[in-house]
């Protein structure tokens, strides 16, 4: 295992990476650099070659990166020694030190014929068995050889899971919902009674497949929506049996889920080596195949090992996720970014953000490093976005003319699974996409805007009152990536894209990506809480404002 790192702003390169910063980021002004050189997009762009679906573009060229700091940046990623603790990471050794536990999910994509050991132990025989039990129990059910209990064909699907055990899944489902195969999908993952109230609305008892997913089975709010949505069963059945037809598990708990009335027969296993915000290749993607079919799941499970392969084998320099993390460390630990905006401009991927949240919130949202001293410099950035244009009609102004800095990627496919008005809406979609990172990096002068007033007529005070408001100061950068479509292939591969550069950040940063520690006390205060809630007594034991507001619920509640 890579041994221990000094703190990251103690590194040399580090330093050299700073005191450049000091002196020479005001003149990294990005519009500048590429009128020096014309071949900027050449040097700062990736095409990755995929065997399907077209290749993948990575344009990072619209980044306040130059030849000066740009191999400092890739030399700090040596130093840190990247790619030691990818192999570890890849060769199952225990990375994730908190829990003792080795971080293999990318064993869960290894299409290739070998093994995968884990403590001398091949994985790969037991990853394969899972994966056939999912393309038997998935055939079934689509082709409609499985079903309820009053003998119909099962026509919805509710994936009942929170965090890792629900975002995946709804991200890729929506995703890719152009290739469904004519299941219908729904996802309850709050506690709130409404998210299950509402799906149980739309579904008939007789046809509905409920799979409960937990990796741990012990999770409050999925357990509670599950005995729920049993009792719901149940109430309409009126038969004990009825719970083997319209219930599954995905799960590591075999024995929780036995004592929740789910036959081991009907359970989907994994294991304690895929963290849950990894877990979409797992059993976990048991909602995925049953909307897209076991082939289109495969063909995901392919996009995302080809990226492994890319990232185990292409050099630093061409490396697409080692190059999205140099960047991310520029601007969070130079230019004190606080926030990294992901805006898909395609509707279908409208949860890419909202999973990525988890990915990298929950990975890398640390303040101690490996070794639990308290980090001098900042870790993961908040991570948010909508996809476009919807979010340029809301929240783009503050991007474009706002007083912090937010790095953004835009990712957009170049075809379009809904043509429709002949094009019409794809070509102005994508004229946007290209038009925002434009904006973003040349900004509007004050000559520009002063030209543009006055060709509008205005002039004198009118015209200099209003002129500072038309300023766009430009140079904010950008990364876009392009792809042919989001296809299974394209997506899995854009999925382990992101996993890999939070990987990169996290080793970078000298943290545990891989344990969430941070979800546990509010989870330990509301276990506290909730006897408290049982009657209308008066509650004096927290601090005065969590009385009050205890005690204001239980004036209000009936
Ligand atoms: O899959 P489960 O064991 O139910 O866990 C569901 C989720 O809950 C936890 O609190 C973690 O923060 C997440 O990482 C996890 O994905």
């Amino acid at each position: 295992m890579a041994g221990t790192l000094p703190p990251l702003n103690t590194e040399p390169v580090f330093k050299k990476i700073q005191e450049y910063y000091n002196a020479h980021s005001q003149e990294l002004v990005i519009k500048d650099l590429f009128v020096k050189d014309p071949k900027r997009f050449l040097k700062y762009s990736l095409r990755l070659s995929t065997p399907k679906d077209g290749e993948i573009l990575l344009d990072y060229s619209k980044n306040r990166v130059n030849e000066d700091v740009w191999p400092m940046l890739l030399e700090l990623a040596r130093v840190r020694r990247v790619a030691e603790a990818r192999d570890a990471m890849f060769c199952g050794q225990h990375i994730n030190i908190t829990e003792n536990r080795a971080v293999l999910h990318t064993a869960l994509r290894n299409r290739s014929l070998d093994p995968v050991l884990l403590d001398n132990k091949d994985v790969m025989p037991d990853v394969r068995a899972e994966l056939a039990h999912m393309k038997e129990f998935t055939n079934q059910v689509i082709s409609g050889v499985w079903r309820g209990c009053t003998g119909k064909q099962i026509t919805d699907v509710v994936n009942i899971g929170i965090g890792g055990s629900d975002l995946g899944p709804l991200m890729v489902t929506e995703s890719l919902k152009p290739y469904g195969k004519g299941l219908h999908s729904h996802f309850v993952s709050n506690i709130d009674g409404t998210h299950m109230a509402e799906v149980l609305k739309k579904v008939c008892y007789e046809t509905t497949l409920f799979i409960i997913a937990s990796k741990t089975f012990t999770t409050q709010e999925t357990i509670t929506n599950a005995t729920s949505a049993k009792t719901w069963l149940l109430e309409h059945a009126k038969d004990e049996e009825a719970v083997a037809k319209h219930f599954v598990a995905l799960s590591t708990n075999k024995e929780k889920v036995t004592a929740f009335g789910i036959d081991s027969k009907n359970m989907f296993g994994f294991w304690d080596w895929v963290g849950g915000r990894y877990s979409l290749w797992s059993a976990i993607g048991l909602s995925i195949c049953l909307s897209i079919g076991f082939e289109n799941f495969e063909q995901l499970l392919d996009g995302a090992y080809w990226m492994d392969n890319h990232f185990r084998s292409a050099p630093f320099e061409k490396n697409a996720p080692v190059i999205l993390a140099l960047l991310g460390v520029w601007y969070s630990n130079f230019y004190k970014a606080e926030t990294h905006a992901l805006l898909p401009y395609d509707q279908y991927l409208h949860r890419f953000a909202a999973y990525f949240q988890q990915g990298d919130m929950e990975s890398n949202g640390k303040f101690v490093s490996k070794s639990g001293k308290p980090v001098e410099y900042s870790t993961g950035p908040i991570v948010w976005g909508e996809p476009g244009t919807n979010g340029q009609h809301a929240f783009y102004q503050l991007i474009h003319q706002g007083t912090r800095l937010i790095p953004c990627d835009f990712i957009a496919p170049a075809q379009t699974h809904n043509p429709i008005a002949n094009g019409k809406h794809h070509k102005i979609l994508l004229s946007n996409f290209l038009a925002q990172t434009e904006a973003l990096m040349a900004g509007k002068t004050s000559d520009q805007a002063r030209e543009e007033l006055t060709k509008a007529g205005l002039c004198g005070n009118e015209l200099e009152n209003i002129l500072p408001h038309k300023i766009f100061t430009g140079n904010r950068p950008t990364n876009s990536i392009v792809c042919k479509k989001i296809s299974p292939f394209t997506l899995g591969a854009l999925i382990a894209l992101y996993e890999h550069k939070i990987f990169v950040q996290g080793i970078i940063w000298d943290i545990n990506s891989f344990d969430q520690w941070g979800v546990e006390l509010g989870k330990q205060l509301a276990k506290a809480i909730e006897p408290e809630l049982d009657n209308c007594d008066e509650i004096s034991s927290h601090d005065s404002s969590t009385n009050g507001l205890i005690n204001f619920i239980k004036a209000n509640w009936k």
